[in-house]
């Protein structure tokens, strides 16, 4: 049986430092402000957007959020994003992924000011966190939510091999980045990839990332391997659940995340926290 890592728990310590920090800059008159553009409807980016703006207000930090229509243009919302750029009331932007495929992401992460760049995905900031070069530099919120996680429990990562299941902008890349990091050995694997089970079945620390429902089964785990869930994902009754078989899976590990209540609220901590930081850094 292995321990259940409680992201709520660790979201809400978090969090009240969090709180601190946002009073005391609002003691020297600044108000952090968040602004988020959700274009188009996407499921996950609605939990999302709907959880964070409740945990904005119970911490104290301003967070807009801006709708756009699904059919909106590139050059639409290239412009929304300068405009906020600009405007010096705004201290950090995220724009949730993904876009209708009309609008090029990665010219959308470009526009961003990389000093207001909540999510941390602009190439500058990208660079540094692969050059191991992160003070005064905004980190993807769930990669680095789950190191949170390994540091709360105590679970070293030098020299372990790490498996990372996806490769995307989001979770994937930098969550391997940050696991090299920390002197892991990383290997990540996708939807090209060969004997996957082979490779998954190596790891002492699995963090997988897919978007689909229980795709890791028990079989694919190493007996006292540490198992992150990042998947937001709908079973067959529509009940929300993660990428992992975690009722068999638990069997296995030594450490295991569960969906909800794992790497989801610490996803929205270390936005608020990046927030902040963005805030303090900017003045
Ligand atoms: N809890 C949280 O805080 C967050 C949760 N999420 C959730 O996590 C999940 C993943 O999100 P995200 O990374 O954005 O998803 P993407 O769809 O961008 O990426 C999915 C990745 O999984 C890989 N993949 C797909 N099918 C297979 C397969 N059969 N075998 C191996 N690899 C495969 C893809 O490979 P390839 O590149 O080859 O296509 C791709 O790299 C989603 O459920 C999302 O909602 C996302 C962000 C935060
Ligand atoms: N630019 C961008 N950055 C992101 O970080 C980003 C994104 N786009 N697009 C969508 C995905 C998804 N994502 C979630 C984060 C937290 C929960 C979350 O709060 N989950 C709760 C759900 C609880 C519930 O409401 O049932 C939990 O797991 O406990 C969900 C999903 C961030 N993403």
């Amino acid at each position: 049986m292995s321990q259940i890592i409680d992201g709520k728990s660790l979201a809400a310590e978090i969090d009240a430092q969090t709180m601190v920090e946002t009073e005391q800059l609002k003691q020297n008159g600044i108000t952090p402000h968040l602004v988020v553009i959700l274009v188009g409807e996407d499921g996950a980016s609605q939990i999302y957007v709907r959880n964070k703006e409740r945990r904005a207000q119970k911490l104290g930090i301003k967070s807009t959020v801006i709708k756009m229509d699904s059919d909106t243009t590139e050059k639409e919302l290239l412009a929304k994003i300068h405009e906020l750029n600009q405007d010096v009331d705004v201290n950090a932007i995220l724009v949730q992924m993904p876009l209708p495929k009309q609008i090029d992401e990665f010219k959308v992460i470009m526009a961003i000011d990389p000093k207001k760049d909540a999510d941390g995905f602009h190439p500058v900031n990208v660079g540094r966190l692969f050059e191991n070069e992160i003070a005064q530099t905004p980190v993807a919120c769930t990669p680095q939510g789950i190191m949170e996680m390994f540091k709360k429990y105590q679970i070293s990562l030098d020299g372990k091999n790490a498996v990372v299941v996806g490769r995307s902008t989001i979770v994937g890349k930098p969550m391997a980045a940050l696991l090299l990091n920390a002197n892991a050995t990383v290997t990540v694997v996708h939807s090209h990839t060969k004997d996957l089970k082979e490779i998954t079945k190596k790891a002492d620390i699995l963090v997988v990332a897919t978007g689909i429902a229980h795709f890791i089964k028990a079989d694919q785990v190493k007996d006292g391997a540490v198992v992150i869930d990042v998947g937001m994902d709908r079973d067959e009754n529509g009940k929300l659940t993660g990428d992992v078989d975690f009722e068999k899976v638990q069997e296995k590990a030594s450490f295991i995340t569960p969906v909800p209540k794992g790497v989801g609220p610490m996803t929205i901590s270390m936005l608020m926290k990046q927030t902040i930081d963005l805030t303090r850094w900017s003045v």
